[in-house]
C-alpha cells in the first residue's frame, strides 16, 4: 500500500509552531513608506492577531513573513526543530465565474505536484475531501470554483490552508466573507490549531473575535502602536486612535 501522501488536515499530534521576530523592519514601495521600523514578536504556539486601518500595512508585514517583499532590516523564523510546514490564506481571491476548475482540481493542483486537472490519487482526493468537510464544504468538491460564493471561496481556501495541518499559519481577513457558521468553524479550527501548538499569525477586522480567539493583538498602521495582551489593548482610546491614525505619506 502507498503511504498517505497528506496527514489528516487537523492531526491531534502535539507540535510546536515557531517564534516569529521582526527586527527594525521596514518596507518602501515606490517612494511611499509602507512600514517602518517594526520591531515585533510573535511568540511560539500563540494566536496573534494584527488589527489595523485598511492600508495600515498589515498584508505587507506577513508578505514580509513569507518572504514576498524586499524589506529592509530582518525576519526570524525560529523553528523548534527542522523547518515546518507554512500555511498561508489569502485575502479573498476573486475568480472567472467561467473557469472551469473544480474545487477539487484546485485543491489538487495546489497541494500535489502533479499536473493540474488530471485526477488526484485516491490518499490526497481523501485528505482534500476530510479539509472540505472540516470547512463545512462536503458535497461541494465538484463545484467550479467560478460558480462559487464569496463565503464557499472563502471556505475552500481556509482548506487549502490546512492541507496539511501547518505548523505556522498565516491568515489574511479569513472570516471577511464567512457567514455565522462560516465563522464558527473558523473559530473551532483556529482553536484545534492553537491546541496542537500551531503559531498563528492573524491578520483580522473583526476586534470582537479577536478579543475571544486571540493571546496576543497588535496595532499597526505602518508602525507598531500597541502590542499585548487583547483585553488590555483593546480599549476604547486605544482602538479610536489605531483607526483614526494615518499611514502611509512620503517617506
Ligand atoms: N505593490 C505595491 N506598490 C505600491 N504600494 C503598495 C503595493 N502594495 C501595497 N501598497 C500600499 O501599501 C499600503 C499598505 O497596504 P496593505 O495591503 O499592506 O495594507 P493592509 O493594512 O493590509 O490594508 P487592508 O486592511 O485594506 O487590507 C497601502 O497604501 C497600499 O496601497
Amino acid at each position: 500500500m502507498n503511504a498517505p501522501v497528506l496527514p489528516p488536515a487537523v492531526s491531534p499530534v502535539a507540535a510546536r509552531g515557531p517564534a516569529v521576530a521582526f527586527e527594525r523592519v521596514s518596507l518602501l514601495l515606490g517612494r511611499t513608506q509602507i512600514l517602518a521600523g517594526i520591531d515585533l514578536s510573535i511568540e511560539a504556539g500563540t494566536v496573534h492577531a494584527i488589527v489595523g486601518p485598511n492600508g495600515g500595512g498589515k498584508s505587507s508585514l506577513v508578505r514580509c513573513l513569507l518572504g514576498q517583499a524586499p524589506h529592509g532590516g530582518t525576519v526570524r523564523i525560529d523553528w523548534p526543530g527542522a523547518p515546518g510546514r507554512i500555511g498561508y490564506v489569502p485575502q479573498a481571491l476573486e475568480f472567472d465565474r467561467g473557469l472551469p476548475m473544480t474545487v477539487m482540481d484546485f485543491l489538487s493542483a495546489l497541494v500535489t505536484q502533479r499536473p493540474a486537472f488530471l485526477p488526484p490519487k485516491a490518499p490526497v482526493r481523501a485528505a482534500i475531501l476530510a479539509a472540505l468537510a472540516e470547512v463545512g464544504m462536503e458535497g461541494k468538491a465538484g463545484r467550479r470554483m467560478g460558480a462559487l460564493s464569496g463565503g464557499e471561496r472563502q471556505r475552500v481556501m481556509l482548506a487549502q490552508g490546512l492541507m496539511p495541518a501547518p505548523d505556522l499559519l498565516v491568515l489574511d481577513e479569513p472570516m471577511a466573507a464567512l457567514d455565522e457558521a462560516g465563522a464558527l468553524i473558523f473559530e473551532t479550527l483556529v482553536g484545534a490549531l492553537a491546541a496542537r501548538g500551531t503559531t498563528v499569525v492573524w491578520i483580522e477586522h473583526d476586534l470582537a473575535a479577536v478579543r475571544r480567539l486571540a493571546d496576543r493583538v497588535t496595532g499597526l498602521s505602518r508602525g507598531v502602536l500597541f502590542d499585548g495582551v487583547p483585553e488590555a489593548e483593546l480599549t476604547p482610546e486605544r482602538v479610536l486612535a489605531l483607526f483614526s491614525h494615518r499611514a502611509g505619506g512620503a517617506a
